[in-house]
């Protein structure tokens, strides 16, 4: 939002209104001063017809009998009416009679009657009268206030029902509106609009405005909705990909047994577990007699045959979830077996052995027999990792020397 200053646009329509009924205030009361002016005017000259219709006749008649004082008598009466300012009767003869206000003789414009002779059309006298200035201020004031009051009282009237719906039809909805989109969070947006505008038989803007934040807000619910579900699917495929990495990286491809690299660690895991419990654990170390050969005779896809059914061989027949096998490189092969003696680990090897012999592997329609040679060591307390299966290893060279198809067990210590 743009940093300026806020102005509510209810209270800057009703000032704008206000504004514009005072300028048409103005207006109507110069266009009422000037028709009053107009009309003054046109009433005073209807007075000095009305005075030459009725006052002349009796004038003509005084001055022809030479009544001075009822002239002068006229001529009062006629400055006593509130619409004249002045009355000079000039006759022939020079004299004069006067009334009213004198001041105003000289400035303001006058209307001349003629005053004919009783009988015949000969002039004997001139009427002049000038106009009263203060009965067109009065005139005028109280016109200004008449329009003043007739008019301001509208202004008002209208700017309060202006003001009044502007506040309940649009101010009140639109802070609302506003108050609602400022509090709106991605968790709020089930929440519905509520702006509670009285009934209506017909919408408006304000409900068009409305229907279209409904819109916008079940949009972004959809959206939020569909991106949470496509970062959950994702989340899942990277969860998988992570597992299958990590399957990948500590297992040997061909034979699916445990890497030479995972070795270490889970031997150090099963020292430790060793230790801690008093527990014993043994390991078989084994590696198939003349590979080579195989690999020579039946080619290499058959030597990789070969491995696997050893290792499917290994898996099958050591304990589910227990015992656990990596192949140490080539043909070699080491068997871990938690919690077990020698001797038992002796009884596994023989049993293996037996297997290996008793199974022959056909590949390709071809019987491929196989021996393997054995070393079998118990791990004696303090004994490194790689200490352990160094032992085993030549426990099984030793095998292999004998003869191969043997199993050679590490040999007691002596006291
Ligand atoms: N098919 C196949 N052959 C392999 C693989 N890894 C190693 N070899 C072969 O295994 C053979 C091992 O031969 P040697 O080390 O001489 O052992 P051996 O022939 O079994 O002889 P002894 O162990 O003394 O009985 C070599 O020819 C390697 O090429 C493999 O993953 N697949």
């Amino acid at each position: 939002m743009p940093n300026l200053p806020f102005r509510s646009l209810a209270g800057h329509l009703i000032r704008r209104t206000l504004g514009l009924a005072l300028c048409c205030m103005v207006a109507v009361f110069v266009v009422q001063v000037g028709i009053m002016l107009q009309h003054q005017r046109k009433e005073f000259e209807r007075l000095a017809d009305e005075i030459a219709k009725t006052s002349v006749p009796l004038l003509s008649v005084s001055l022809w009998d030479i009544e001075l004082r009822a002239v002068q008598q006229q001529v009062a009466m006629m400055a006593e009416r509130p619409e004249v300012g002045y009355v000079m009767l000039t006759v022939g003869t020079g004299q004069q009679f006067q009334a009213g206000n004198a001041a105003l003789q000289p400035e303001s414009s006058s209307l001349r009657i003629a005053i004919p002779a009783p009988q015949g059309k000969s002039v004997i006298a001139e009427l002049r009268l000038w106009p009263n200035p203060q009965f067109a201020i009065d005139e005028m004031v109280h016109t200004a206030w008449t329009v003043l009051a007739g008019y301001g009282v509208f202004t008002v009237l209208i700017c309060s029902l202006i003001a009044y719906l502007l506040r309940r039809e649009l101010q009140i909805p639109l802070q609302r509106l506003a108050q609602f989109a400022s509090e709106l969070t991605p968790q709020t947006l089930v929440q519905p609009l509520a702006l509670d505008r009285p009934r209506r038989i017909h919408t408006d803007e304000i409900d068009l405005v409305a229907h279209g934040f409904s819109k916008l807000q079940n949009g972004l619910r959809t959206h939020i909705a569909n991106l949470d579900k496509m970062v959950a699917e994702r989340t899942q495929q990277l969860e998988a990909l992570a597992e299958a990495n990590h399957v990948l990286s500590i297992t040997d491809p061909l034979t699916g047994c445990f890497n030479r690299r995972t070795l270490e660690p889970r031997l150090l895991e099963e020292i430790e577990r060793a230790h801690r419990y008093q527990r014993p654990f043994s390991v078989i170390c084994l590696d198939l007699d003349h590979f080579k050969q195989i690999n020579d005779s039946y080619g290499h896809a058959a030597g990789d045959a070969v491995l696997c059914a050893t290792a499917d061989h290994l898996r099958n027949a050591t304990r589910f979830r227990l015992d656990w096998t990596v192949r140490l490189g080539g043909e070699e092969f080491l068997i871990v077996l938690p919690e077990t003696v020698l001797a038992t680990a002796l009884q596994n090897a023989e049993r293996l052995r037996q297997l290996l012999q008793a199974e022959p592997v056909w590949f390709e329609g071809q019987r491929i027999d196989l021996t393997a040679s054995f070393g079998v060591a118990q791990w004696q307390y303090d004994q490194a990792s790689a200490e352990l299966v160094q032992l085993a290893d030549s426990l099984l060279y030793q095998a292999k020397a004998a003869g191969r198809n043997c199993i050679f067990p590490q040999l007691p210590a002596i006291e």
